[in-house]
């Protein structure tokens, strides 16, 4: 059965073609310098920076339909997958640092490859679920989920880049958790497929201790299976995480996301997190991006076990004067 491991891999991918936006490639060194290696260590794993992905540009890579960069993205994705398929199958939890949400396509896949009954925990302030026919931008970082799920296959036309993979997930084995700016063919999407989700309202409603007992209860009270949980930094509110490509007002607050990823953590099944959307070029200030990569630093060291009660690995007990 699956145990989790006490090692962490850390997984690079400077990448941004998944949208318009520059900066967001920037992402992985950032998050880095805001002190990921040194917080992990202090935790009880063995850290292991794998440093970054060398993705390539690739010359001839024409639109399909209004979707840019298909094949670049394409091919990014399918050097990720065996970069997280390795890392996971070394026996790593494995921590990848975004770059833009397209990523999960490679990450995810990857991930299945070592555990085909993974359960995948979306939390974004959007569902990544277009298709390329539904999508208003064409932008591939809103369709990610699209790609990885069997039940949509029928809605997906052949895009360019991706035939190195076929879609593995169910859609029972997906719950989203923050959604606040849906677009309308990802609306009928989720209803159609009966997605399981808690939108901010839901948060409001329900509090995020019943939203995390019953993503829980929901995923895992059939079968414990590894989890991969795939966290847009644009989750939370841009007061806390200004610094990224779709801001959203109303997110998450920062004892929100903290309590969702310490749930996690006590699962005792996390495999995979990725941390994906931190754009250290779009901060208004120096402030705005510190603030931007130390939360993504916190949310990270949480999912691993930093908890907010404090822990004694340093003291079996109180010392004694001699
Ligand atoms: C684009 C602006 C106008 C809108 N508020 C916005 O963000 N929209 C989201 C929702 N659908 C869009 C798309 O599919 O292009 C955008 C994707 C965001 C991808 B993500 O990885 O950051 O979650
Ligand atoms: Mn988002
Ligand atoms: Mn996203
Ligand atoms: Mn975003």
């Amino acid at each position: 059965s699956f145990n989790r491991s006490q090692s962490v891999a850390i997984l690079g991918a400077p990448f941004s073609k998944g949208q318009k936006r520059r900066g967001v490639e920037h992402g992985p060194k950032a998050i880095r310098d805001a002190g990921l290696v040194e917080r992990l260590s202090n935790l009880d794993y063995a850290v292991h920076d794998f440093g970054d992905l060398a993705f390539k540009h690739l010359e001839k890579d024409e639109h399909f339909m209004h979707v840019p960069f298909p094949r670049t993205v394409g091919r990014a994705n399918q050097l990720l997958s065996g970069a997280v398929s390795g890392a996971v199958g070394a026996g790593h939890t494995c921590i990848m640092l975004g770059g833009d949400h397209s990523l999960a396509i490679g990450s995810v896949e990857g991930h299945a490859q070592q555990c085909p009954d993974l359960c995948l925990i979306w939390v974004d302030a959007h569902a990544d679920i277009n298709t390329p026919l539904t999508s208003p931008s064409g932008n591939l970082h809103g369709q990610s989920v699209a790609f990885l799920l069997k039940d949509l296959q029928n809605k997906m036309p052949e895009v360019p880049g991706f035939s190195w993979m076929k879609p593995f997930l169910s859609a029972r084995d997906l719950v989203y958790i923050g959604l606040r700016d849906v677009d309308p063919g990802e609306h009928i999407i989720l209803k159609t497929l009966g997605i399981q989700y808690f939108s901010m309202r839901d948060i409001d409603r329900m509090g995020i201790q019943r939203v995390m007992e019953v993503t829980l209860d929901h995923l895992l009270a059939r079968k414990q299976r590894p989890i991969h949980l795939s966290f847009d930094i644009d989750a939370f509110d841009p007061s806390l995480a200004p610094a990224t490509g779709t801001p959203v007002n109303g997110g998450l607050t920062y004892r929100e996301g903290i309590y969702v990823t310490e749930e996690i953590h006590n699962t005792g099944l996390l495999s995979v997190m990725d941390v994906v959307e931190v754009n250290p070029t779009l901060g208004a200030t120096p402030e705005a991006v510190e603030a931007t990569t130390s939360l993504a630093v916190d949310v990270i060291s949480s999912a691993l076990g930093q908890t907010r009660e404090g822990a004694h690995i340093a003291f079996p007990k109180i010392p004694e004067p001699k």
